[in-house]
């Protein structure tokens, strides 16, 4: 793990590169009802800059995949601000977040979510045809394949590629939009220690090289060697790791 930049779970304003990545101040999200309220985040504050990438670890039912919902406006917080790129990702239309997402914010899962029918190559292609009209021109797809190592099988589709390809497929179709702000979720829980390491080892390489602000839920502490911030989520808080 590198020393800098360091962890900024503050509330200080944002300077000009962080606007460019995502910015959370103060939010808070519950679930449930008036019988039954969890508390998913709790005054939670994080910033990741572009060209960063933040891990997030805590115990099941911390709030991670909450935070990522809220990050990346599939859910709105009741409390507090998310921008991404600058951009309010708590607005009321849900028309208008799922457009701010397409052009702004890309996803990987913890094993690809690849389409069965599709060959990689056409797995990036798709994000670029449903896109708004900005990301349209996005990246070459198969520029991007080389650049993940996946240049011989850009023809396959996902059964015939092992977890840790499908998995390069999924970093490379999220960064064919060139978003801002990469969310992702456990990438490596379906892969072995090797492919794991390779597979963050990406995540970082990619932040840097393109200057996207990386956010990954984890609970491979192997792997948080690759991540420049390292943040705990308990209870829905989330403070910067020692
Ligand atoms: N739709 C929902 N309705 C009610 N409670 C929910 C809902 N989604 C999540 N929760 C609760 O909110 C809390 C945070 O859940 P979340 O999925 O964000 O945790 P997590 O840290 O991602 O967990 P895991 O590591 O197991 O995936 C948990 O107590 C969970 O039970």
């Amino acid at each position: 793990m590198s020393s800098s930049p360091a962890p900024t779970a503050s509330t200080a304003p944002a300077d000009s590169s962080e606007r460019l990545g995502l910015v959370m101040r103060a939010v808070s999200l519950r679930h449930g009802d008036a019988a039954e309220t969890v508390q998913a985040l709790d005054d939670v504050d994080l910033t990741v800059r572009p060209g960063e990438l933040a891990a997030i670890v805590g115990p099941s039912g911390a709030g991670k995949s909450s935070l990522l919902a809220v990050a990346g406006g599939l859910a709105r917080p009741d409390q507090g601000t998310v921008t991404v790129a600058g951009q309010d990702m708590t607005v009321p239309s849900r028309r208008t977040r799922t457009a701010l997402r397409r052009q702004h914010v890309g996803f990987v899962f913890q094993s690809g979510n690849l389409l069965p029918a599709l060959t990689a190559v056409d797995q990036l292609r798709l994000p670029l045809r449903l896109g708004p009209r900005s990301t349209r021109s996005g990246r070459d797809p198969l520029e991007l394949l080389a650049d993940v190592g996946m240049t011989d099988k850009a023809d396959r589709r996902p059964h015939q590629l092992s977890g840790g390809e499908r998995q390069r497929v999924g970093i490379a179709r999220a960064l064919v939009t060139e978003p801002s702000v990469l969310l992702v979720d456990e990438p490596t829980a379906a892969l072995d220690r090797a492919r794991s390491h390779d597979i963050v080892r990406l995540l970082a390489h990619e932040a840097r090289q393109r200057s996207v602000a990386v956010v990954m839920v984890t609970h491979d502490h192997d792997v948080l060697e690759y991540c420049d911030t390292v943040y705990e989520m308990v209870d829905g808080k989330l403070a910067a790791s020692s």
